[in-house]
C-alpha cells in the first residue's frame, strides 16, 4: 500500500452492451481512506461499474485515479498504478499455500514464476509482500497454510490480501463477504475499516446491508444502471427511492 493514496473519481461513466445501458452517466468519488458502498438490486450495474473502472469493459466518460486520467489505460497498467479489485468468483487455489495464492496475483509470470525462483533473490522481497498483505487483513500467521484449510472468513480475507499485495491506491471489492455468517461479516467489516485507515480508498459492493450500511462512509445506490441516491448510510436506510428500489422496507440504524 502507498502512504499517499490517490482517490477515484468517475465523470459520467456510461457502459452500453448492445441495447442495454448497463451504466448511465455515473459520477462517483472515493476519497483516500474512505469506504464507499455501491449497492442496488441484481442487474443494476454494480459489477459493470467495477469492470469499466478497472478496464475490463469499455466505457465513455472519464475515470481518474488521483490527478491521473486512466480510462485510456489497459487493465494491467491500471493494476500496476494501484487500482486493484477482487472478483465475485474469487476462489483461492486450494492446493497452494496462502503465500503462493498472494504471489500468484502479485507477480508477473504467475504460478510459473513461483516455481522458477522461489529460492532466488526475489524470495525475500516476496516474503515482505506476503507479510504486509496478510498483516493488513489481520492474518499474520497463515502464509504457509494451504488455502483449503482456512475458514471461509479467512479465505475471504486472503482474497482481499491478494488484491492489496504490491501497489494498492484504491481497492474495489465485488461481493467480498458472500457466504459469511453475521459474526464473520462483522469481523470482515472491521478489517475493511482498518485497511482504509492505512490509506487506500475502498469501493465496496455487497448485498449484506448490515455490512455495507454499517461500515461505509458514503453509499451510492444504482437502479437500472442509474444512480438514484448518494449520501450517508443512515439517510439511505429510509430514503423512499432506495427503499422502493432495493431495501423493501426502511432499515433501522445500526445503533437502534
Ligand atoms: N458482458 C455483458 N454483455 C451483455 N450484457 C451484460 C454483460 N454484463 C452485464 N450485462 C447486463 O448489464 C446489466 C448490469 O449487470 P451487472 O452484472 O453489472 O449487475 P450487478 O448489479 O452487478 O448484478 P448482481 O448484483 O447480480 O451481481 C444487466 O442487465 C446484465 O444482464
Amino acid at each position: 500500500m502507498s502512504e499517499h493514496s490517490a482517490g477515484l473519481r468517475t465523470e459520467q461513466l456510461t457502459v452500453r452492451y448492445g441495447g442495454v445501458v448497463a451504466n448511465s452517466d455515473i459520477s462517483l468519488t472515493v476519497e483516500p481512506g474512505q469506504v464507499v458502498g455501491l449497492i442496488g438490486p441484481n442487474g443494476a450495474g454494480k459489477t459493470t461499474f467495477v469492470d469499466a473502472v478497472t478496464g475490463f469493459t469499455s466505457c465513455t466518460g472519464e475515470v481518474w485515479l488521483g490527478d491521473r486520467r486512466i480510462d485510456g489505460l489497459a487493465p494491467h497498467r491500471r493494476r500496476e498504478i494501484g487500482l486493484t479489485r477482487t472478483w465475485q468468483s474469487g476462489e483461492l487455489f486450494g492446493n497452494l499455500t496462502v503465500a503462493e495464492n498472494i504471489l500468484v496475483a502479485a507477480r508477473p509470470g504467475g504460478v510459473a514464476a513461483l516455481g522458477r525462483d522461489v529460492f532466488g533473490r526475489r524470495a525475500s522481497r516476496d516474503d515482505r509482500v506476503v507479510e504486509r498483505a496478510l498483516a493488513a487483513v489481520g492474518l499474520a500467521d497463515v502464509g504457509r497454510t494451504l488455502a483449503r484449510d482456512l475458514t471461509l472468513g479467512q479465505q475471504k480475507l486472503v482474497g482481499v490480501a491478494r488484491a492489496l499485495a504490491g501497489t494498492c491506491e484504491l481497492l474495489l471489492l465485488d461481493e467480498p463477504a458472500a457466504g459469511l455468517d453475521s459474526h464473520e461479516s462483522l469481523e470482515f467489516a472491521s478489517r475493511v475499516r482498518a485497511i482504509a485507515e492505512q490509506g487506500p480508498g475502498i469501493l465496496l459492493i455487497d448485498h449484506d446491508m448490515s455490512l455495507v450500511l454499517g461500515v461505509c462512509d458514503v453509499v451510492y445506490v444504482l437502479e437500472f444502471g442509474r444512480l438514484i441516491f448518494s449520501g450517508p448510510p443512515d439517510a439511505a436506510r429510509t430514503d423512499p427511492a432506495v427503499v422502493a428500489a432495493y431495501l423493501g422496507v426502511p432499515m433501522e440504524t445500526a445503533d437502534a
